[in-house]
């Protein structure tokens, strides 16, 4: 069954390349001036054939969903009331072709099509059928197990047909060639779509942004939203996306525009590094869903160019880390301080594969009546990454690495189509092995958080192309990232917590395919001799005889939050502790905050699960 770190590489370097989510950046252009306003429900109207309108109840305004407060003088609405009545809008599951394609972005621009070539043309969308070839292996998830806990949890569905969630939306799911839902988005866009508020943990690269886009955006299409207010120069979006890098803010902007175009909802990122003016105009010109880095909007919200008080749908993306330490303060000021409306009144979803119950209470004060929901296990690209650890000394470590990179040039995986990203623990540490890797013939660049943002973006770049097929990383590139190709993950210093390590490992492995990591482990690795060969165990990889000697021996730091092997990703609100009269530790023995729903087998009783 197991494949040699060879020719996991060979494996992933031949694979179809399929991915969806890479389409060149295609950044709209800015106009020199402010166009006219025009409400999301207007835009991309084909000016001749449009389909009959059905009526409407509500007055014009209630739609307006720009989230500009834009100019006082002269009208915002450019077409009459009947435009409103689109195919695709507001009833879903109707008509053909969602906003059809006016060409006129708010009217005078044009809204880029953010698939590129790729796209296919609306004629020939139904040419699609079951059997096309994503690339993603849906076998690697048929025995995920899903767990939720909840009041009245929403069932899942098996695929996108059951989901309505728009013509125009659907469309776009079929311009990604995504045939059917993955499991996370079986069970969490019913829930969603349900309104109610969500925590949902599930593996790395099993598609949670679509499972959190989808949602948004449909809402967004069909809801009927207060009208925004006019006349001044602050904007009103009805989502915010938060996440905790400016390259994923980036990725899951470029994501949401493909989900959304055509829609008419329209999606705007801001995140630091990059001027604040361009971000400006581009809020100006009209904002649905905002995707941001925190730092950022804190700063926009400051200085009063955004408000949240519209805002009805929050989703943490990477949801335990926007809530660690770091980045706490930060988030409560944004959800908590501001003018955000409370929980209850606004849905919020939290998404992450991993979720730490120290987090997850934090996280349960953003939340009302919330659903918990897993799907795998923490890792769980089980048999997706081929996951070895090797006991190499400080001082051998650059003669190991150069050992490796030989042997995948020599197995004639080197090269455009395998990446290989290797995580370092210092800044420092970066840049002088980067350095070194090019003195040695192998091209690499960096990404960490000394370099520019435009440093850190073109690094990004030539990686992904392919022309540096080594990237030098810090955390920063740690989470979320989605570079297809990624064939080796390699921690030359491994983190110190274990869930920063299945994050790291979690960039190769993804959308069903294969993967492989590799981790150099020495004497300052040993708090995490436990919880790594724990996790390696659970993940049925071969555990080192080193590794579980130290692992027996050693009681790990506190850093390891999980404590005993055990992975903090069940509901903590099953346990007794939280629940004080539960009895114990029974796996189900501790209360739960409302039903309790097993799917795909969940865990027996008393088992011990990777998510525990
Ligand atoms: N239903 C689907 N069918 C085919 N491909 C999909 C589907 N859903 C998502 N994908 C693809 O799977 C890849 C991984 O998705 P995504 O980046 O959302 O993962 P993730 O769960 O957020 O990972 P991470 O935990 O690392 O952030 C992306 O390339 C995405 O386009």
């Amino acid at each position: 069954m197991r494949t040699s770190w060879a020719d996991a590489v060979d494996n992933v370097a031949t694979g179809s390349s399929d991915n969806a989510g890479t389409s060149g950046g295609s950044e709209r252009s800015s106009a020199p001036t402010k166009p006219a306003y025009v409400p999301p429900h207007l835009r991309n109207r084909p000016p001749a054939a449009d389909p009959p309108a059905p009526s409407l109840t509500g007055p014009p305004s209630v739609n307006d969903r720009s989230g500009y407060g834009g100019p006082t003088s002269g009208s915002r609405w450019v077409g009459s009331r009947s435009d409103y009545g689109r195919q695709g809008y507001g009833g879903g599951g109707r008509g053909s072709g969602g906003w059809g394609g006016r060409g006129g972005w708010g009217g005078r621009e044009r809204e880029v099509n953010p698939f590129g070539k790729d796209d296919v043309d609306a004629d020939t969308e139904a040419a699609f059928n079951e059997q096309e070839n994503t690339g993603i292996n849906f076998d690697a998830y048929e025995d995920i197990p899903v767990d939720t806990s909840g009041d009245n949890v929403p069932p899942p569905v098996n695929t996108f047909a059951e989901i309505d969630l728009g013509d125009a939306l659907n469309l776009n799911i079929r311009r990604c060639k995504y045939v059917k839902p993955t499991p996370v988005q079986r069970h969490a866009i019913p829930i969603a779509l349900a309104g109610r508020d969500l925590m949902a943990c599930a593996q790395t690269g099993s598609g949670k942004t679509a499972a959190f886009c989808f949602p948004i955006i449909s809402g967004i299409m069909r809801g009927h939203f207060p009208q925004r207010p006019r006349g001044v120069r602050t904007v009103f979006p009805l989502g915010l996306i938060l996440s905790p890098t400016r390259e994923l803010s980036m990725q899951i902007h470029e994501e949401a525009r493909k989900f959304s175009y055509q829609t008419g909802v329209r999606v705007v990122v801001a995140y630091g590094g990059a001027p604040i003016n361009q971000q400006l105009r581009e809020l100006e010109r009209g904002v649905d869903i905002l995707v941001a880095t925190p730092g950022r909007l804190v700063d926009l919200l400051e200085r009063a160019k955004v408000s949240l008080q519209m805002i009805r749908y929050l989703a943490l993306d990477e949801a335990d880390r926007m809530l660690d330490m770091g980045f706490e303060p930060q988030i409560r000021k944004i959800v908590e301080q501001m003018d955000m409306p409370p929980r209850g009144e606004r849905q919020t979803m939290l998404f992450s594969a991993t979720f730490p119950k120290e987090i997850q209470r934090m996280a349960s004060d953003f939340l009302s009546n919330y659903i918990f929901l897993t799907v795998g296990r923490v890792g769980s690209s089980t048999d997706l990454i081929v996951q070895r650890v090797e006991f190499v000394h400080e001082s051998d470590k650059r003669s190991y690495l150069m050992d490796l990179l030989h042997a995948q040039r020599a197995n004639g995986a080197q090269g455009k189509q395998a990446l290989t990203l290797v995580f370092v623990e210092t800044k420092k540490g970066a840049d002088s092995l980067e350095h070194w890797l090019c003195l040695n013939g192998f091209p690499a660049t960096t990404i960490h958080g000394d370099r520019t943002q435009q440093e850190r973006e073109l690094a990004l770049r030539s990686f992904k192309s392919g022309n540096t097929p080594i990237l030098v990383a810090t955390d920063v590139a740690a989470r979320g990232l989605d570079i297809p190709h990624v064939a080796h993950v390699i921690n030359f210093d491994l983190p110190n917590d274990i869930d920063d390590y299945v994050h790291r490992i979690g960039r190769t492995g993804r959308a069903g395919k294969t993967g492989l990591a590799t981790a150099f482990f020495n004497e300052n690795n040993m708090s995490l001799a436990k919880p790594l060969a724990s996790l390696m165990q659970e993940a049925n990889q071969e555990v080192p005889d080193w590794l579980t000697r130290f692992a027996s021996r050693v009681s790990y730091g506190s850093k390891n939050r999980r404590g005993g092997g055990r992975f903090g990703a069940r509901d903590f609100r099953r346990d007794s502790s939280f629940n004080r009269g539960g009895s114990g530790n029974d796996y189900y023995g501790g209360g739960s905050s409302g039903g309790y729903n097993g799917y795909g087998g969940g865990y027996g009783p008393g088992v011990t699960s990777a998510w525990d």
